[in-house]
């Protein structure tokens, strides 16, 4: 059987993809959300013509040159606001953030004043409209703030709150169930028997969703028989996706694609041109939900998870960003002839000051080893049956966070 190529796997997986509905948050827990919708600027900022600085408003004409004389008649400082006209000869005091008052057009620094009582000198001339921010310099009632799709950080909250927003429209978190499969799999914290290990997949999984904005349920671990498979598949019906982890393969045990068929899932792909995690299978049950089937091994794992959970998880938020995009880097290291497989391999990523970015492949290239992940920070693309690489050569790579 001929194994599909990755890009044609991912494209099969987001076919057809639509954004999941929206909810409303308020903007502390909006951090971290996609935004549903596009953002208008209910106010205009700044509301009023402001100053930037402590100093004195004064009309430009009196400042052209200096020294210059005043007489200061009032204050304005911000939130109290100076309710006369500022006439010829005439300054306001006033502090950073203070409303301009009617007739001043030009703020003096205090550092280039000297004052006594109410008599005031200007020792620089300024130009007309220095230190002043004019109303709607930053921001008009009615323009676009913030494009649906966007992730909300901290600028862009600040920028909803000062636009009039307490509330945000966010997509809904994509549910995300994982069901980890296996006799041998016993939960963290439990001192395996003989012949059994860790399930630790499902851990790092959905640390990997919830980073990328989903929501993950565990649904535990399911042993290798068709009634238990079947029990535990039938609690993930509420999921948008569904993913399994391990049974993947073609050993007696591995009934994970058995038991997803005969709860009724349409099998779109199985076994796909990637290393690790050729045995990966995709498929939709009911129309709606999809479902991934990971390998068992701890990178195959991640890295398919990596590869085409996080795009499904981008699609079903609506994200129009492409922060996962690859990379090209030069490499530090040698690499052998690669298979027939596109290969993910974890390498060590060095900027590099004006250059390109350098990657030195790590030496492990065992699945199940988990160590080299953790130390990864990279992965080098190398494409089905692409010759060997010698250090200097440019190859594709992909940064990872996880
Ligand atoms: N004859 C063949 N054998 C295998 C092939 C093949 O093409 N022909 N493919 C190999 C590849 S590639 C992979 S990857 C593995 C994947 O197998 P499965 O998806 O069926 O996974 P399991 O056999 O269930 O487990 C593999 C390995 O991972 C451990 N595991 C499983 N679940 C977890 C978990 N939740 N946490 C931690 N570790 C887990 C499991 O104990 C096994 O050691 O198949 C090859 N075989
Ligand atoms: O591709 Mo498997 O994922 O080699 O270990």
């Amino acid at each position: 059987m001929s194994l599909l190529p990755v890009e044609e796997a991912l494209q099969r997986v987001l076919d057809g993809i639509t954004p999941l509905g929206s909810e409303t948050v308020d903007l502390i827990a909006a951090g971290g959300r996609v935004l549903a919708d596009d953002v208008i600027a209910r106010l205009t900022q700044p509301p009023f013509n402001a100053s930037a600085m402590d100093g004195y408003a004064v009309r430009g004409d009196d400042v052209k040159s200096a020294p210059a004389h005043f007489t200061v008649i009032g204050e304005a400082n911000a939130g109290g606001p100076f309710n006369g006209v500022v006439g010829p000869g005439e300054a306001v005091r006033i502090f950073t953030g203070g409303s301009l008052p009617e007739g001043a057009d030009t703020v003096v620094i205090q550092e280039n004043t000297e004052r006594s009582g109410n008599a005031l000198t200007v020792l620089e001339a300024a130009s007309r409209g220095a230190n002043i921010r004019s109303m709607g310099s930053d921001f008009r009632a009615d323009e676009t703030l913030l494009k649906a799709g966007r992730l909300i950080d901290a600028s862009a909250i600040t920028l909803a709150a000062a636009g009039g927003h307490a509330h945000l429209a966010v997509r809904r978190k994509p549910r995300i169930a994982i069901l980890a499969t296996g006799d041998e799999l016993v939960p963290p914290g439990n001192q395996p028997g003989v012949g059994q290990i860790i399930s630790s997949n499902p851990y790092g999984l959905a640390a990997l969703i919830e980073s990328f904005g989903g929501k993950a349920h565990l649904l535990g671990i399911a042993a290798d028989n068709m009634p238990a498979l079947a029990n535990a598949l039938a609690d993930a019906d509420d999921a948008d996706v569904l993913v399994t982890i391990g049974g993947a393969s073609v050993g007696d045990r591995d009934l994970v694609k058995p038991a997803l068929e005969a709860r009724g899932m349409a099998l779109d792909f199985w076994k796909v041109a990637i290393r690790p995690g050729k045995p990966m299978l995709f498929g939709r049950l009911n129309a709606q939900q999809r479902v991934l089937g990971l390998p068992g091994n701890p990178l195959s794992c991640l890295i398919t998870a990596r590869i085409f959970l996080v795009p499904l998880l981008y699609a079903l938020l609506g994200r129009t960003d492409d922060p996962l995009a690859e990379q090209t880097a030069v490499l530090a290291g040698e690499i052998p002839e690669n298979g027939p497989r596109q290969h993910y391999m974890r390498a060590l990523l060095t900027p590099v000051p004006g250059e390109l970015p350098r990657a030195a492949p790590l030496s492990s290239f065992d699945s199940a080893h988990i160590t080299a992940l953790a130390t990864a920070n990279a992965l080098i693309v190398r494409p089905p049956c692409a010759k060997s690489a010698s250090i200097g050569e440019v190859v594709r790579v992909l940064p990872i966070d996880f």
